[in-house]
């Protein structure tokens, strides 16, 4: 499918999609960008046979490549997009993993003056809380959901190449719009994550923490495990998204604050209620994933 594919940011999800790509054959070679200090990190994925080569020079990096995937931070897009621009070819297909979209739209924009056509967005719903190449597999993408948020003007052909490539590495490929794709994930993704990352930072400064953590229960392990991802990431996504996400806080609270009330004044039935509500809901959120 292409010859050369170079990932910029050989990360766990950078790192997945090049093993995934070399295991289906989708490329004769893939090769990574990325900066001097993350050195150890590439030199680690060229000797786990992840890539052929690494290079902390963009040009030599971009050269004679058909396919360059951004598989960065989101806050680094920009910078990455600026230091590509030069060496930009009409004829090579570049896309992204990033967990937001309006930001990779707008750092695209802001640098070209307009989205490119041969710029494929897109974002895997698969994932870790663990980082760097080392948490990288083979198998990340397969039976995930992968979504793609073309523009009008994106290239059909590259659209094409790009859902191809996506659904031959195992994912299921939804398309939808960029604003879509920010509604969505802010209430399925971002706001659970700081839910987490506030939950476990609260017990976390009690006196308690020690007997907190030692007598948690399989519930708190599932709830707080993302509270171990990257805060770099996280940082970037949520500051990317608030326009999304503040608006669910403030509905969050209110929620929270209702179910307080309740327990303030001893409503049984309706506390029950607002549970059984709940878990009707996740079950046809469960019932709607096995259609
Ligand atoms: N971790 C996850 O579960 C998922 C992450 N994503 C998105 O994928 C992207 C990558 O995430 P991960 O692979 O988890 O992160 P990671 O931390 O494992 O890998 C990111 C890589 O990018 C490199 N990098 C950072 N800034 C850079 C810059 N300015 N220039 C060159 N390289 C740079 C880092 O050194 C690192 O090697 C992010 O945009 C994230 O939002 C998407 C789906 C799932
Ligand atoms: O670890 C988990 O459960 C995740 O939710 C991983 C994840 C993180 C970021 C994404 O944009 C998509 C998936």
């Amino acid at each position: 499918m292409f010859n050369r594919l170079c990932i910029i940011g050989i990360g766990l999800i950078g790192g997945s999609i090049a093993r995934a790509a070399r295991a289906q054959g989708l490329c004769r070679e893939v090769v990574a960008y990325g900066r001097e200090k993350n050195l150890l990190n590439m030199q680690l994925a060229k000797q786990l046979g992840v890539i052929d080569e690494f290079y902390t020079d963009i040009a030599a990096a971009l050269e004679n490549t058909d396919c360059v995937i951004v598989a960065t931070p989101v806050g680094s897009m920009q910078v990455i997009f600026e230091q590509i621009k030069p060496y930009w070819n009409p004829e090579t297909i570049y896309s992204d993993a990033g967990s937001t979209k309006g930001s990779v739209v707008s750092a695209l924009e802001a640098v070209f003056g307009a989205v490119p056509d041969n710029f494929v967005p897109a974002h895997p719903i698969a994932g870790a809380e663990r980082s760097g190449v080392d948490a990288s597999t083979v198998d990340l993408f397969v039976n995930r959901r992968l979504i793609l948020t073309p523009l009008e003007n994106t290239d059909k052909q590259a659209l094409a190449k790009i859902h191809s490539f996506w659904e031959q590495i195992g994912s299921s490929v939804s398309v939808m719009s960029v604003e879509h794709h920010d509604t969505v994930l802010a209430a399925t993704s971002h706001l659970p994550h700081i839910l987490a990352f506030a939950l476990v930072g609260l017990l976390g400064r009690k006196d308690e923490q020690r007997e907190i953590f030692k007598y948690a229960a399989g519930g708190f392990r599932d709830f707080s495990r993302i509270a171990s991802s990257d805060p770099t990431m996280w940082q970037d996504i949520c500051l990317a998204n608030k326009q999304e996400i503040v608006p669910l806080i403030r509905q969050f609270q209110a929620e929270l604050s209702k179910i307080e009330q309740l327990l303030v004044e001893d409503q049984s039935a309706q506390l029950f209620e607002t549970f059984t509500y709940a878990r009707n809901a996740r079950q046809r959120f469960l019932d709607q994933q096995e259609d």
